[in-house]
């Protein structure tokens, strides 16, 4: 059994971490006869917003029922289902009656396609004779309507010394003996998602009844051992039919196959098969996107029948050779959110306004370099210097290095970036690090007029370069060479509005 779903909690005082954001959920309720607004609760998943609102209507007694906001597009099916429960107020009285109205994912109800569904819920919100919850991750997705007219509550990340607890406990139940470092390591990686620590527990304790240090693969959960044959068989030799066969022995979600599939194919596919290939990705990120939006998971077989039968027939015959494959570069992984992206974007504004290069060599060149020159902050000291260069925040930090956002090491940086900058407000040129990353992520970037290679792949294939690169490291007179390399040609800049442009259009 799914252990985050047999530890759900089943009352409040059994959500770990946010207290306020607990305290003001029930407060809420208490109160709700004299405000009779919905609420929204919000923030990263596997923090227990769901969880807090099931656990609440069981402390209160209070049936519910639930809709998801993208199963339900259309106002018919809100107006039907949740108009009835919310709207039908005539068992009320002295809250005898209530029903909860919990709608997960409320933040995907909006844009042009689901505007009735938008208005419908709106309405609702506004007439409900019914509380009301709804769960998003991404409250400045909601309409403005809906985010005017609710009240909202923020779950934050959960800190590492509550998950600490809930997986120790976790391990007794079970009967599992565990040493302090596994249960730290686990709580460490997951920084912030208390289901994905949860998943790493169950993961790891798998077939044991003692576990350490050593049994946990940090963030690795269910990298399964075949991927790699599967990629060979994909990319290298297998027929469409052996593809797919090869996939039924993967244990990866389709969402997680595509970017494996995605940041090793343009190591090994070139030219017209590589655009064929990209053909079927994005195919089957259409279908990933449907699976979203519409939780059919029967569309996952079309997604992986594209990525997988449609990549290996896009293949020009047999290859040879052997190649280094690696796992998804944190990169692509984050790209696929608009949260991610806004983050993403921000970064390269940084550094596009720092190192005056374009937001698309900022992106696709310098960005991969910094993340695979930084990643999990192994290299401190360079890391704080590239805080302190672009002036970023735990957050940007955390998305260039892989790290979560709230472990000590990325707010231990972020903290020495400040100082340092304190420290050298004159003298901000920041030449040692500039040099390394302008140079080495030109040196990454060198192949990447492939318009088609967006991908991270820059990320995995770009080693530091050897001596040279370190050596520039601290050599404050490549500056000029620095510059000079990060010269931007017309091609870029109209590359640049385009980006932008479709930038946009996503949001809209
Ligand atoms: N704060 C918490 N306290 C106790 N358990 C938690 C907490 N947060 C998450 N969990 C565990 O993780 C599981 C998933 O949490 P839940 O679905 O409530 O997260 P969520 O924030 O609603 O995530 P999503 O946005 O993905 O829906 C729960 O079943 C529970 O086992």
């Amino acid at each position: 059994m799914d252990w985050t779903e047999k530890y759900r909690p089943s009352t409040l005082s059994e959500v770990r971490g946010n207290n306020k954001a607990r305290d003001a959920l029930k407060e809420w309720a208490d109160t709700w006869e004299s405000h009779r607004e919905a609420i929204i609760l919000h923030g990263t998943p596997g923090v227990g917003k769901t969880s807090a609102a099931h656990a609440m209507a069981n402390d209160m007694g209070w049936p519910t029922i639930e809709l998801n906001a993208s199963d339900s597009r259309t106002k018919d099916v809100i107006d039907r289902v949740a108009g009835e429960a919310a709207k039908s107020g005539t068992l009320t009285a002295g809250g005898q009656g209530r029903r909860l109205v919990i709608m997960d994912e409320a933040d995907n109800i909006h844009g042009n396609a689901d505007r009735g569904g938008a208005r419908a819920v709106s309405s609702l919100v506004k007439e409900a004779a019914q509380p009301m919850i709804l769960i998003a991750n991404e409250f400045y997705e909601m309409s403005n309507s809906l985010r005017n007219n609710c009240q909202d509550v923020e779950f934050s990340a959960v800190q590492k010394r509550s998950i600490v607890p809930v997986l120790r406990d976790i391990c007794r139940k079970e009967g599992i003996e565990y040493t302090d470092a596994v249960v730290e390591d686990i709580a460490e990686q997951n920084n912030g998602d208390l289901r994905g620590a949860i998943k790493d527990l169950q993961a790891t304790a798998e077939g044991r009844d003692r576990i350490e240090a050593d049994d946990y693969v940090s963030g690795e959960r269910d990298t399964s051992e075949g991927i790699f044959e599967y990629l060979d068989v994909v990319l290298k030799e297998g027929t469409a039919e052996e593809a797919l066969k090869a996939s039924y022995d993967v244990d990866e979600t389709p969402d997680d196959l595509i970017n494996w599939i995605e940041d090793n194919m343009p190591k090994d596919y070139e030219g017209a098969e590589l655009a064929r290939a990209y053909g079927f990705l994005s195919n089957a990120d259409k279908w990933l996107g449907r699976v979203r939006a519409t939780q059919n998971y029967s569309f996952w077989r079309y997604a992986g029948d594209n990525m997988t039968a449609g990549v290996a027939a896009a293949r020009d015959g047999k290859k040879g050779g052997w190649t280094r494959y690696g796992p998804p570069s944190y990169w692509s992984k984050l790209g696929r959110s608009k949260g991610a992206r806004k983050t993403r974007d921000h970064i390269a504004q940084q550094i596009a306004a720092i190192d005056g290069v374009s937001m698309r060599t900022a992106r696709r060149e310098i960005m991969p370099f910094l993340a695979t020159m930084t990643h999990h902050c192994t290299n401190r000291d360079l890391t704080v210097a590239m805080a302190a260069t672009y002036e970023l925040e735990a957050e940007h930090v955390s998305f260039i290095t892989g790290s979560g956002k709230d472990t000590n090491k990325v707010q231990s940086v972020v903290e020495d970036a400040e100082r340092r900058r304190e420290d050298a407000a004159v003298e901000h040129s920041g030449g040692a690090f500039e040099n390394a990353t302008v140079d080495g992520g030109t040196a990454a970037g060198s192949d990447s007029d492939d318009e088609t290679a967006d991908s991270a792949d820059a990320a995995d294939e770009s080693e530091p370069g050897g001596s040279d690169g370190q050596s520039t490291l601290g050599d404050e007179t490549a500056v000029a060479d620095a510059a000079a390399d990060a010269e931007e040609s017309p091609d870029d800049e109209a590359a640049e509005d385009d980006d932008q442009q479709s930038g946009l259009s996503d949001f809209m």
